[in-house]
């Protein structure tokens, strides 16, 4: 029996890394592959290449040769990444700058490595991504080297008319406030970016970008809604559309999938309908949850931009980055800003930035004001949660794990921690849940049904194993079982079965991480409902092309979605996968408590370590 996962014909250092289990038979295959195109037999080279294709698929952009041992292996691997034979740095470094891959030889003009130097060090890219991060910078750049043209009068009277003290409607809010800087950022820029945790109200200031943007004009703005994925853009749809009326926004603006926006085509691969050639009809875009947004599509966002389109990029960087390469608007935030601030920002919103400490913000950091020139606004008070999720979050985002601890262990209503044995109040939330829906479902209420299945949310890390989510959504069906005296059979369609959307369908606009329920209908039919604005969209489950029933879903599927309830089962403290954007994710998915059942170690260990994204769109290359 061959292991599928080795390559056969990885030879020497490849095959010791292939079956160590660092390198995967495909980083294997293409290392070889290219090397032998371009003529190279270095080992060195072979492996720093095999390491780069891996790189990209750990999500990132390019392999940090100065961190070339920073690689993580399956959790039953018992191989210890210190006995492996890794090259020196340097050796490597200086057999890549030789490499034909890298500065191209006689067999042609195939140079598929770029090989880049950076203050911090030398990134090895493949040369695609090498490309897409290229456009991006300078697209980035070539928009910041100008700035829309704006009536200043009508910008402040805006300002001051949608920013308002809640106290006191006849009065402007109190400076510093984030949400007004950050709206005046988006009018004065073609490029912003607004960040923020959950509740921060980056939805409530992307509805004022948007009246401002339009009191500017007596021509109505064309103005599009997109996030990364179809139940994301159904929120910020409805978000929306809520704040429109008080606004006076049109009141059916409608939100879309990227995919959508930039003309997705069958049987074109990822050529667009709108690209550099032809680009899209807009004068204003948000983009929402963009911490989703991998660096492929955001270079086919930018290149299909006209110069003068208006880009509001809006998300949280500390949440978990898209599942392909890159983690661009993290990056966007801590990338080193270049240009100047533009002086209008100063006329308009100067009380905002030169204001001191208030009870209930604090004045700008000068990194924040730094940030500026770059069009970049955090915002930072929270205006949703009482206070123990926020404050959780802001401890993992902060790495404080004694604090984080002492927030676990409080009598906060909102938070609660849990060992692994105690497990009474995780089961009495899944039982009520499914009862509420089944009920819902049954009675042919898709709406409530569909409300009522975001009361609780149980979420791992794992897959597979006994932190997996395979084991946990057995177990909640045996407790659901018991509850009702009925055993599920999730290989048949019942009222009350919650779905989950495993891919992609644009004919019928269900995408992957769609979640759902079956509905029984009034006519008897058994259909399956999923959110979307006012009315619940129905079809019938076979039409579903790929979808599982889901009693606990991974953290990452769980991404754009919020949830009343939500139960966060820890894996043991050695798991890769267990980092802080993946607590800080996990945790800012629940509205009103989150539970969290793991044990201490895992918590700090998770608090501790980060997800590693490299990427050059933050260093200044020599
Ligand atoms: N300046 C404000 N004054 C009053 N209420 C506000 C203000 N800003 C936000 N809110 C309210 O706070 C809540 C959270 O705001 P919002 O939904 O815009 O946050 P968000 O950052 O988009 O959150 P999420 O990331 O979870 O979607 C909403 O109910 C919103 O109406």
């Amino acid at each position: 029996m061959t292991d599928v996962r080795v390559a056969q014909r990885g030879k020497g250092v490849l095959r010791i890394f292939n079956e160590a289990g660092v390198l995967a038979a495909a980083d294997v295959h293409v290392a070889l592959r290219l090397s032998a195109l371009a003529g190279e037999t270095s080992p060195d080279v072979y492996l720093a290449t095999a390491l780069a294709v891996r790189a990209v698929r750990a999500g990132s952009v390019c392999l940090d040769l100065t961190r070339l041992r920073e690689v993580t292996v399956d959790e039953e691997s018992e191989v210890d990444l210190d006995d492996l034979p890794w090259p020196d740095d340097s050796t490597v470094i200086e057999a890549l700058r030789r490499s034909p891959l890298v500065v191209g030889g006689p067999a042609g003009p195939l140079r598929p490595l770029r090989l880049v130097d950076t203050a911090e060090g030398e990134l090895l890219y493949l040369d695609r991504y090498f490309r897409q991060e290229e456009t991006i910078r300078r697209v980035l750049d070539q928009r910041a080297s100008g700035h829309p043209v704006v009536d200043e009068a009508s910008l402040r009277r805006g300002l001051d008319t949608l920013f308002r003290d809640q106290n006191d409607p006849a009065g402007s809010s109190a400076p510093p406030d984030r949400q007004r800087i950050a709206a005046a950022v988006a009018a004065t820029h073609r490029t912003s970016v607004i960040v923020g945790g959950p509740g921060t109200g980056k939805t409530h200031t992307v509805a004022r970008v948007l009246a401002l943007l339009s009191m500017q004009t007596d021509r109505p703005r064309r103005i599009a809604l997109a996030a990364p994925t179809g139940k994301a853009a159904a929120r910020l749809q409805e978000s929306v559309r809520d704040q429109a009326g008080e606004l006076g926004l049109p009141p059916d603006l409608t939100a879309m999938t990227l995919h959508r926006m930039l003309g997705w085509q069958r049987g074109r691969g990822s050529r667009f309908r709108y690209n550099a050639d032809n680009h899209v009809p807009y004068d204003v875009i948000v983009v929402d949850e963009t911490s989703m947004v991998s660096l492929t599509m955001m270079c086919r966002l930018l290149e299909a931009l006209r110069p003068d389109t208006q880009l509001v990029l809006v998300g949280d960087p500390d949440q978990l980055t898209s599942v392909d390469a890159g983690a661009v608007l993290a990056d966007l935030v801590a990338r080193p800003m270049s240009g100047k601030e533009n002086p209008l920002l100063a006329r308009l919103v100067g009380s905002d930035l030169d204001a001191a400490d208030d009870p209930d913000e604090a004045a700008l950091s000068a990194a924040e004001r730094d940030r500026l020139r770059g069009g970049v606004v955090r915002l930072s008070r929270g205006r949703r949660f009482g206070g123990g999720i926020a404050q959780l979050a802001v401890a993992v985002r902060d790495a404080d794990e004694d604090r984080v601890m002492e927030l676990l262990r409080s009598d906060a209503p909102e938070v609660s921690f849990h060992d692994i044995d105690d497990l009474g109040a995780l089961r009495k939330d899944v039982v009520d849940t499914a009862a509420g829906v089944t009920e819902a479902a049954s009675g042919s209420d898709a709406s409530a049904a569909l409300q009522l299945s975001e009361a609780h949310r149980l979420l791992c890390a794992h897959r597979e194993g006994p932190y997996g989510v395979a084991w946990w959504a057995r177990q909640a069906m045996e407790w659901i079982g018991e509850a009702s005296g009925q055993r599920l059979d999730p290989d048949r369609w019942y009222p009350g079965q919650p779905l989950l959307v495993t891919a992609n369908d644009h004919e019928t606009r269900i995408y992957n991480g769609d979640t759902g329920v079956i509905v029984r209908r009034a006519d008897d039919e058994l259909v399956a409902a999923f959110a979307r604005g006012n009315e619940p969209f129905l079809l019938h489950p076979t039409h579903l092309s790929a979808v599982q029933t889901v009693y606990a879903m991974t953290i990452h599927r769980s991404q754009g979605s919020q949830y009343d309830t939500v139960s966060v089962v820890l894996p043991g403290a050695e798991s890769s996968l267990l980092t802080r954007e993946l607590l800080y994710t996990a945790i800012t998915r629940a509205r009103r408590h989150v539970r969290i059942i793991g044990t201490e170690e895992a918590v700090r260990a998770g608090v501790q370590r980060r997800v590693l994204r490299a990427s050059g769109l933050r260093r200044t290359f020599r």
